[in-house]
């Protein structure tokens, strides 16, 4: 199920992980692993020892209440947070040890929000994305357009290139953030909440981009997702946090179940199988401790 990309099949040697040396547009996925990590705010300790292992071209989706930490675990692994305790490896190398931009040139993280100067065009943010492979006076390099291109045609914003971002909605938004971390072209996509602020159209537009990207590129993908449905459809993997741990991880066949609704989301209801697919379905009824009559 894990596609190792055609870009192994396109001739050169696809570089694993990381772009340095390769063309751009010639990365394939890479391995990540979360070891022991715990993290806390001033006052407030978010992840306890949490062990995580992503293969190459695996997609793996993080769910979990508000607050639990995905976002949190996202940025560790992204090295933009430090552990308190405990080691993230990519391609088995201490991020610890890598630069910022080093590590950006591994991994893409989708914020929740990406900061975006006012009067900037799409075409501009997009190129935001490929500051980690500038060259050494901060020039784009040769190559970096056509990334940038295939990125905004990857989720379908080159129409809007040369729009202000401001001027866009917040689906729009949404979209041409995700084409911003497309840019930075590496073998490891973190997305945080990739598909909020879209409609139902655009939501499987994303989901089925990030499957594609996937099979064709092995990228390695892992995506906070609050719609368990997206989650159960499209992942290999599901992760659950929960008080700070992983409290559930595996295919959603064997995760998605009434338990996990129950005592990692707090909500009571029910799991079927989708009748053409087979995926897990959910029919969630009411909040954990919220009467059912309360909860119509
Ligand atoms: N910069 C910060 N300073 C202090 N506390 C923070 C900071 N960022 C997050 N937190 C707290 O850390 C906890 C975990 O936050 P995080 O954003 O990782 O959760 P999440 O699981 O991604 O939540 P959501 O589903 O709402 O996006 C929350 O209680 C949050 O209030």
């Amino acid at each position: 199920m894990c596609g190792r990309g055609a870009a192994a099949d396109r001739g050169a040697p696809p570089e694993r992980g990381v772009r340095v040396g390769a063309s751009p547009g010639t990365v394939t996925g890479g391995t990540v692993r979360a070891v022991g990590l715990s993290f806390g705010y001033p006052g407030r300790e978010v992840l306890s020892g949490v062990d995580l292992t992503v293969g190459e071209g695996e997609l793996v989706a993080l769910v979990g209440l508000n607050g639990c930490g995905k976002s949190t675990l996202l940025r560790l692994c992204a090295g933009l947070l430090r552990p308190a305790a405990g080691r993230v490896l990519l391609d088995g190398d201490d991020l610890a040890r890598l630069s910022r931009r080093a590590a950006a040139r591994r991994v893409a993280l989708l914020h929740q929000q990406a900061p975006s100067v006012p009067g900037m065009t799409v075409r501009q943010l997009v190129r935001q994305g490929r500051y980690a492979a500038r060259g050494p006076l901060g020039m784009l390099r040769d190559g970096d357009d056509a990334v940038c291109a295939r990125a905004m045609a990857d989720v379908g914003v080159a129409d809007w290139a040369d729009r202000p971002v401001e001027a866009l909605s917040g689906g729009e938004r949404q979209r041409v953030r995700l084409a911003m971390a497309l840019a930075q072209d590496t073998g490891v996509l973190l997305l945080d909440e990739p598909t909020t602020y879209l409609d139902l159209r655009h939501q499987l537009e994303v989901m089925q981009t990030v499957v594609r990207l996937r099979e064709e590129r092995g990228l390695t993908v892992v995506m906070v997702l609050h719609d368990l449905g997206h989650a159960a459809r499209f992942a290999d993997r599901i992760v659950a946090l929960r008080g700070g741990r992983v409290a559930a991880d595996g295919p959603p066949a064997d995760v998605v179940t009434p338990a996990l609704l129950a005592e990692v989301l707090e909500v009571a209801g029910r799991v079927g199988r989708d009748p053409v697919g087979g995926w897990p379905v959910c029919y969630p009824d009411h909040p954990i401790g919220v009467s059912p009559d309360l909860a119509k």
